[in-house]
This record gives C-alpha cells, sequence and structure tokens, in this order.
C-alpha cells in the first residue's frame, strides 16, 4: 500500500510535518528560524505539527516576518512564502507554562505532536516527520515513560527492529543500545541487541544512502579491544559472535575494534558505517565533529522520520539565541529519503552506487 501511494505521489514536492517538541524548549524557535529560510522551502512543502499560540509567540519572540496560519484540513495544506502553516492537535490552547522548565503539561503535549505526526504519516497526508527536541524528564512528568522518541515511535507504529543512527560529518554511526545508564549496560549488550545494530546499519547505509555492500566498523567496548580478555571479555563472548552471526547473513562487518581509533578511522573513510554500543561513544565523536549540523534518524520504521542532534537546551530557551543548523539538516534529508524510497517504488528495487 505504501508503494502504491509513493508511486501515485509520484513528483509532488514531499509534505513532511515538522514536530515541535518541547513548548518549554528551543524547539519552536529553532522551527521558526528554520522556516525563514527560503532555502528550506525549496523542494519540499513543511507542515508544523504544535501548539498553535507557541509557534505565534516563538514568531513574536525572533521578530520572524513569517505569520503562523492555521491548518484546518492536512489535505489541502497550502502556504504563502511567509505564512507558517500549523496543524495544533491538542484539544485545549497551550498557553500558560514556564520556558525552561520541566512540567506535566509540556511533556504530555510533546508526545501528543509525535502521535499526531505518526497518525499522519500512517495514513500517507505527509510524507515525512522531522521531530524538534523533546525533554525526556518533561515526557515521564508527563505519563509517558520511553527513554526517548526511538521507542515511542517503534511503540506507535508497531515496529520491532528499530534504531537509532545519527549521521555527521563523515561519520554514520547506528547505536546498539540508546538512552541506558551505563551500570546496567552490560546486561543490555547482549549478541541479540549487536546483530540487530549491525543489520540495522547495514539496511540504512544500502537503503537510504545507496551503498551496495556498506563496510561496517564495529566498536569494542573495552580498553584496546579487551586485550585478549585482559580488560573485560564482552569482545569474545557477545561482540565477535554477534559479528560471526551478521556475516553469516552476507553482511561486512568488521571484528570488534578499539573504540578510541575507530572512529576516526571511519571519519578518514575506512567504513562506511559505525556500529557503536552505547550513547556517549558514538555521540562524542559525532558532536565533537559536527555538533549543530548532525541528523538523527530512525531505521526500521515504516515511516520516515529524522531528527535533530540537540536537546532542549533549556539554559537558552526563549533568548532567541538558538541554532537552527541541525533542523535544517534534518529537513533536508527528510526531503532526500522521500525522494529516494518513492524512486524505489518507481523501479522496484533499491538504486545502490557501489
Ligand atoms: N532529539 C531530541 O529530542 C533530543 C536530543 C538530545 C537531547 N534531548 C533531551 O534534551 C534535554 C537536554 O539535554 P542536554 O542538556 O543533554 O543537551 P542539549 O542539546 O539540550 O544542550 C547541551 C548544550 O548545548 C547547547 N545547545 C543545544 N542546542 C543548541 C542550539 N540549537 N543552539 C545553540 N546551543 C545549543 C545548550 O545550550 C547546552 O549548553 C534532555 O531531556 C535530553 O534527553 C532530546
Ligand atoms: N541520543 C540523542 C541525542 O543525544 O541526540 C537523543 O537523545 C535523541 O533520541 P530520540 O531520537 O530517541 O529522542
Amino acid at each position: 500500500m505504501a508503494r502504491d501511494r509513493d508511486r501515485i505521489a509520484g513528483d509532488r514536492p514531499p509534505l513532511l510535518g515538522i514536530t515541535m517538541g518541547d513548548p518549554a524548549g528551543i524547539g519552536p524557535e529553532v522551527v521558526a528560524k528554520a522556516l525563514a529560510k527560503a532555502s528550506v522551502r525549496r523542494g519540499c512543502r513543511l507542515l508544523v505539527i504544535g501548539s498553535f499560540p507557541v509557534m505565534e509567540r516563538a514568531l513574536k519572540l525572533l521578530r520572524s516576518p513569517l505569520k503562523a496560519v492555521k491548518v484546518t484540513d492536512v489535505g489541502l495544506v497550502s502556504a504563502g512564502p511567509k505564512q507558517v502553516p500549523v496543524w495544533d492537535p491538542l484539544p485545549q490552547p497551550l498557553d500558560s507554562f514556564e520556558i525552561g522548565k520541566a512540567a506535566p503539561e509540556t511533556g504530555a503535549a510533546s508526545v501528543s505532536f509525535i502521535t499526531e505526526a505518526v497518525r499522519l504519516a500512517e495514513a500517507g497526508l505527509i510524507d515525512a516527520m522531522v521531530t524538534a527536541p523533546i525533554n525526556k524528564e518533561a515526557m515521564h512528568m508527563g505519563g509517558y515513560r520511553y527513554p526517548g522518541h526511538t521507542e515511542l515511535l517503534a511503540d506507535l507504529t508497531k515496529s520491532t527492529e528499530v534504531g537509532m543512527m545519527i549521521l555527521g560529518g563523515p561519520l554514520k554511526i547506528m547505536f546498539t543500545t540508546t538512552h541506558v545508564a551505563l551500570r546496567e549496560l552490560p546486561e543490555k549488550l547482549t549478541v541479540t541487541a549487536i546483530v540487530k545494530a549491525i543489520r540495522l546499519a547495514d539496511l540504512a547505509l544500502r537503503e537510504s544512502f545507496c551503498i551496495r555492500k556498506p563496510r561496517i566498523g564495529v566498536a569494542a567496548l573495552n580498553p584496546h579491544a579487551g586485550e585478549h580478555g585482559l580488560f573485560g571479555d564482552e569482545e569474545q563472548t557477545t561482540i565477535q559472535p554477534a559479528v560471526a552471526q551478521a556475516r553469516l547473513a552476507g553482511i561486512d562487518a568488521s571484528d570488534p575494534l578499539p573504540a578510541d581509533t575507530l572512529f576516526g578511522k571511519a571519519a578518514r573513510g575506512a567504513y562506511d558505517g559505525v556500529v557503536a554500543l552505547y550513547h556517549d561513544q558514538g555521540l562524542i565523536p559525532l558532536k565533537l565533529v559536527a555538533f549543530g549540523t548532525c541528523v538523527n534518524m530512525t531505521v526500521g520504521l515504516p515511516i520516515i522520520r529524522t531528527s535533530v542532534d540537540h536537546g532542549t537546551a533549556y539554559d537558552i530557551a526563549g533568548r532567541g539565541v538558538a541554532e537552527p543548523g541541525s533542523l535544517l539538516e534534518a529537513i533536508k534529508l527528510a526531503a532526500q529519503l522521500v525522494r529516494i524510497r518513492r524512486q524505489a517504488a518507481r523501479t522496484g528495487s533499491r538504486r545502490t552506487s557501489r
């Protein structure tokens, strides 16, 4: 069905739903700044999914030349060059909350925007969703106990094999685990979890980045890859067996490699993608080389979702100083992924370059 829809969509400019994120954070500001760039509107149409009064307030704060307009039918989104179409799914207007502070009502609202975007994407009313940052503490206060968008989206779309990939500069990194306390990490790093991450990295590199046979670098957990068991044995007991399984499935995955040099090698072109074992292992190199322009994408969903590389930045929210660079890149990538998916639907195959 999705394939038929893609075929019918043809070359119509993609309609991207941009969720506003946590209203108390910098999400509304970066959305307002990004939409003010003429370049971002070239080749795609944009619909903000969020609170209408909050969007109006963000545009006012920035003294933006743009004006928010309320959309009443998502099937008929049209906007002039100075307009920001907003689809507000909240039953009551959200207007009294404190900027820069986690609260149940803003946390719950940020989940409503995501839920609505998924509904619209599954109904074929938007072609992809791009998410501005949520605050996980606020989301929990609002009653939604998810570690992040990734797991919420997996649940909403009933998807079983989903993972977080973040792209920045020369790096494309797939995460085996996402938001996990370090003390709980060893028990989460199972053979199954690592094979899944390698498989999802391979899938994304082939289908979204058109690499025929991706070379995947797999990170070790311990210093010097454990040095034959001297500094930990997860490399031998878990990571190497996962690599062996992935290879049986035809995937070009490396042995577990010392993480202190792997990311540099990947950045210089030795690997098309890297499988990191935990959040900061992959995010430190990514954000060191490309914070502000990285893009997070969820792999394994039936819908397209990209996101920013930053959080709600409560420390600067409401001051008008937040940079929109990562959101601009996330929008660009979402539009590109829509085109790749449409092309694949037209030819009935995935286009690959190597
Ligand atoms: N995509 C997402 O939804 C997403 C991503 C990362 C973090 N988060 C959440 O955001 C909250 C805060 O997380 P954090 O403090 O670790 O990270 P953060 O990215 O919000 O802030 C880290 C630092 O970077 C600065 N910064 C962030 N984005 C910026 C921008 N666009 N322009 C200028 N400066 C910017 C902040 O001012 C702060 O000093 C947490 O709840 C976290 O879970 C959400
Ligand atoms: N780990 C991500 C980052 O630091 O950029 C982020 O928290 C987003 O995760 P979700 O897309 O699952 O919300």
